[in-house]
This record gives C-alpha cells, sequence and structure tokens, in this order.
C-alpha cells in the first residue's frame, strides 16, 4: 500500500486519465463508489445522512457517494458549499448526473436552511468538502462548516481526506475537520502517519479507484507501508539443516557505568530474534552480571576504558551505541567501528550523538541509523520540532546524503534506504514508550540483517515485528503495567501473529 505526496497523488491521476486513457469521470466514479462501498457497511436505513460537497473533485465524490446511497436506498440530504456556477469538470458532470436521478441539492449559498443545523442534527455526516487540493487557512463557509462537524454527536466519515487536513507533511494548517472514519483513495498521504495529523483521520480505510497497474512505478520514488504480507514473504524460514553460524556472528557494543543494561536487552532481543552466535563487549565490571542473565552470549570485556580488544572483522555485523555513553573514549570506539567494521554496522542511542555524519561516506559495507526524532535532530542540525513537522523529508534527505538506512523511530517508524525508498511502519503502540525499547530493536535489527536475504527487508521486518510485540502484549496487559523486557519476552507471540495463516 503506497503512501504519496498530494503532488504525486495528481501525477497519479493524470497519467490514469491521460496515458492510460481513463475518462476522469469514471475515475471520479470509481472512486466515489468505492467510499460508498466502505460507507454503507457502517449505514443503517434509518440513519440521517447528510453529504457535504464542495467545489473541487471532493466535493465530486460527495456527489458519486449521494448517488450510490440513493442507490442503496438510502436518501441522504446533499449539500452544496459553493455557488452551482463554480463548478467544473468532472465534478460538475457528477452534479449533473445526480440531479438527473432527481435527487434535490440544497445550497448553503442560498441562505434559508443552515447547514450547521443540519450537521448538528445528522446522525452521519460525509465530509466531501475539500481534499488534497485544499492550502492555507480555511474561507468561510467551509471554516464554520468545518467547526459544525467537529460538534455535532454524528458519525464523521470523511472522503479521501478529513478537510481542512493537508495531504503533505511540512504544511501550515490551522483547522481540520475530526473524522471517525476516513475513506482514503488510492494511497494513504503522508499526513496520515504524522503525529499531529494522523487523529484527524479517525480509523483509515484505504480503497482502489482502478489506477491501472504498474502506475506507481512512475513515481520517482516508492514510499509504502510495509504489511504484514511483507513479512510474511521475507522472513527467513529455518531450517534443520542451519548450523549456529547460519545466522552470522554478531557484535553488540554498549554499557557503562550508569547504563549497564542497555547492551543487555539489545542481546537478549538479538538472541530472541535468531542470533546463533552474538558476542556483547561492554565494560569488565558488567561481565559476571551479563553472564548470568545471557549465557548464551560471548562476552569482551573492554580493556582499559572503553577500547574494543575484539578483532571486529571477523563478526558479519556489528551493533553500537546502547548505553554506550558520550565520552571521548566512546567517540573513539564509534569511530573505529564505522572504519573497520566489515558488515553491516548499527548505530544507535549514544553512538548517533557522537558520530560524525561525514564519516558515514566512507563506509564499504551497509550502516543502519536508528534515531528517535530527538537524535535526528542532532544529526542533521535541526530541531526537533522541524523533525517532527517533516519526517519523511528529513530521512530521507540524511538516508540519500550520507547513504545510509535511517529508521526514524515514532508512533509510525519510518526507514528510509540509502536509494530513497521509505517503508512506513504500521505496528506498535503506548507500550513501546519507554526506555530501553530503542535497545530492543537494535539487537533486533542486528539479528535479522544477519538472517534476512535482503537488508531492506531486514530492516523492516525487525521494526514491524518489534511492534507487533508490543501490540500483542497491549492485549492482555494495560500498558502502563509492563516493563522493556516484557516487549523481548513477548517476540515469540509477535512471530507467531505473522506466522498464522489467519
Ligand atoms: N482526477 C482526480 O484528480 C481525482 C481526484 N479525486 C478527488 O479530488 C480531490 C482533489 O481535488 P481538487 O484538486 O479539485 O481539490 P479539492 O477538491 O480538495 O479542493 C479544491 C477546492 O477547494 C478550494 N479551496 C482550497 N483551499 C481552500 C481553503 N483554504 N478554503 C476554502 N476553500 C479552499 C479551492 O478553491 C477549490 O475549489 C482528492 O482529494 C479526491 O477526493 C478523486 O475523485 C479521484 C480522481
Ligand atoms: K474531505
Amino acid at each position: 500500500m503506497r503512501v504519496v505526496t498530494g503532488s504525486e497523488m495528481r501525477d497519479l491521476d493524470q497519467w490514469t486519465m491521460q496515458d492510460f486513457g481513463m475518462p476522469g469521470e469514471m475515475l471520479m466514479e470509481n472512486a466515489g463508489r468505492a467510499a460508498a462501498g466502505r460507507m454503507l457497511t457502517r449505514l443503517t436505513l434509518d440513519e440521517r445522512v447528510i453529504v457535504l460537497c464542495g467545489s473541487g473533485n471532493n466535493g465530486g465524490d460527495g456527489f458519486v457517494i449521494a448517488r450510490c446511497l440513493y442507490e442503496a436506498g438510502i436518501c441522504p440530504e446533499v449539500w452544496l458549499i459553493p455557488e452551482e456556477n463554480r463548478l467544473s469538470g468532472e465534478a460538475k458532470f457528477h452534479y449533473g448526473l445526480l440531479l438527473q436521478c432527481g435527487i434535490q441539492v440544497n445550497s448553503v449559498q442560498a441562505g434559508g436552511k443552515r447547514c450547521e443545523d443540519v450537521i448538528a442534527a445528522a446522525d452521519v455526516v460525509i465530509d466531501a468538502m475539500l481534499g488534497t487540493g485544499v492550502s492555507g487557512e480555511l474561507r468561510e463557509p467551509y471554516a464554520s462548516l468545518v467547526a459544525a462537524c467537529n460538534e455535532t454527536a454524528a458519525r464523521v466519515e470523511a472522503v479521501d481526506i478529513p478537510s481542512g487536513l493537508p495531504a503533505d507533511e511540512g504544511v501550515m494548517w490551522h483547522t481540520a475537520v475530526q473524522a471517525d472514519f476516513t475513506v482514503v483513495l488510492a494511497a494513504y498521504k503522508e499526513s496520515s502517519f504524522l503525529p499531529r495529523t494522523a487523529p484527524f483521520y479517525g480509523e483509515i480505510e484505504v480503497v482502489s479507484i482502478g489506477l491501472p497497474p504498474g502506475t506507481y512505478d512512475l513515481l520517482k520514488y516508492e514510499r509504502r507501508l510495509w504489511q504484514r504480507v511483507d513479512v510474511q514473504t521475507t522472513l527467513p524460514v529455518r531450517s534443520a539443516e542451519d548450523y549456529k553460524s547460519t545466522y552470522g556472528k554478531g557484535l553488540i557494543v554498549g554499557g557503562s557505568e550508569t547504563m549497564p543494561g542497555a547492551p543487555l536487552l539489545a542481546g537478549e532481543a538479538a538472541l530472541k530474534s535468531g542470533t546463533g552466535l552474538l558476542t556483547l563487549a561492554l565494560p569488565a565490571s558488567f561481565t559476571s552480571a551479563a553472564a548470568s542473565r545471557l549465557p548464551e552470549a560471548m562476552l569482551q570485556p573492554f580493556s582499559e576504558g572503553v577500547r574494543l580488544s575484539a578483532d571486529v572483522t571477523k563478526f558479519d555485523a556489528a551493533a553500537c551505541g546502547p548505553g554506550l555513553g558520550r565520552d571521548e573514549a566512546a567517540a573513539h570506539l564509534v569511530q573505529h567501528l564505522i572504519y573497520k567494521t566489515d558488515g553491516v554496522l548499527i548505530l544507535d542511542a549514544d553512538a548517533l550523538h557522537i558520530l560524525r555524519p561525514s564519516e558515514l561516506k566512507s563506509r564499504r559495507k551497509p550502516t543502519v541509523l536508528t534515531p528517535h526524532a530527538g537524535e535526528l535532530a542532532a544529526l542533521t542540525g535541526l530541531s526537533v520540532e522541524e523533525v517532527l513537522q517533516a519526517p519523511f523529508q528529513t530521512s530521507f534527505n540524511f538516508a540519500t546524503a550520507y547513504g545510509v538506512y535511517v529508521v526514524m523511530k515514532g508512533a509510525h517508524t519510518i526507514t528510509s534506504t540509502p536509494d530513497g525508498r521509505q517503508f512506513v511502519n504500521p505496528t506498535g503502540n503506548a507500550v513501546l514508550a519507554r526506555g530501553g525499547t530503542g535497545d530492543v530493536l537494535t539487537g533486533m535489527v542486528l539479528a535479522f540483517t544477519m538472517s534476512h536475504t535482503t537488508l531492506d527487508a531486514a530492516v523492516a521486518n525487525a521494526v514491524y515485528l518489534h511492534g507487533a510485540a508490543a501490540d500483542a502484549l497491549a492485549v492482555t496487559v494495560p500498558p502502563h503495567a509492563v516493563k522493556t523486557s516484557d516487549v523481548i519476552s513477548a517476540l515469540p507471540l509477535a512471530f507467531q501473529s505473522v506466522e498464522s495463516t489467519d
């Protein structure tokens, strides 16, 4: 399932109409009919339904939806917001069809009965006022109608995007319809996944509108949701013939006086995600505690402060950062790993604060960075607010500029590849908002990079299953009554959730 910007969606529509030859009226019929189909699954014949139609193509979808509901035996009250003569193109065409069906259309501009009062008395409001074409502060009467939608007790179902909300990240906006459901047309919009805008969508359903096969390949960059089916088709199957070395030799480097547990969490997660041979490099004073907590791991105590005595070229993958600290010795260690590691290198937590980004360009093997917004801000020199306003662009820019994978952690973690593709993760919940869950992810990424055929799948699957473990936990335990190691304990449930056939 793709995630697009507003202008990418317009390009897709244009290609479909101009190059593929599908008339715009047909595309709008497909869109409206598909949206109505979803809405009809919730509608009952006794509900009072109002359809609010704007002046653009989103309003055009509304006309189609009204006609489809009529076909299904529901008589919605349709309201046209602009003057009739403002309608053009496909929207005007479908307005005409609606009138031909004998359906009466009320006019907001005509005065008389107030649309706001009808919204207040409705059971269901279908919001087809504004879609991806919105720009700037809402003008009247849209602003008042959006406010009325947000005050009514009715169920609010938005078409494509809640009116007022931008499709893209990084756009200034003021107010929007708070939808209960949004039937998104063809592809997710970026704003479906941003912390401030996502809640306005309510529950999202994406419907197909008949774009021809291969249309998305015409877009310059692939940006999509990483779904259960992606995990199912890429998760390696373990075989009886495997050896302990089949899944690689992994190294985790971390820990300091104040944060001894972080590398242990990463190590336990790596072991519980399939790593056959794991070495933990950590301060000498913790090795006995580590040995009793993780007897499966080999231990490599730091010598002379934070010097790594292990030959890092012998490992298939290394992860560095959890609990490491940020002093000069730690910075040297990160630098050493950047230059000497001969396999995949995963950098997390403190390592992200002390690395010099320019050195990443010297890596000849893949590098994976797993920052949260604050760490990505530190890496890019932007403020946290700037990163959160444009996480897609910020992580894309960093990943492509430095040739690394960037896993930007958040409610919807975004994985960016060095060649500019992006995968949005759908799993996870408030359980993950606690210390140490990032260390767990680091361990999982380490394990998966050594077991998967492609690095894209390794990273995206680790993120997916990390979230799925939290989702499995949340089914049985309240999110406040959880500690981070419970997420590791729930990993078998996460693996089961993708392996089951239902
Ligand atoms: N062929 C296509 O392009 C298709 C488009 N579709 C629908 O069309 C939508 C996009 O259509 P449009 O590009 O026509 O745009 P919209 O329908 O989202 O809005 C454009 C209209 O909104 C007005 N407007 C913009 N900003 C405003 C503001 N701040 N305050 C008040 N009015 C404002 C503009 O004057 C214009 O009349 C999609 O979201 C989707 O619902 C679908 O029908 C599928 C096919
Ligand atoms: K809308």
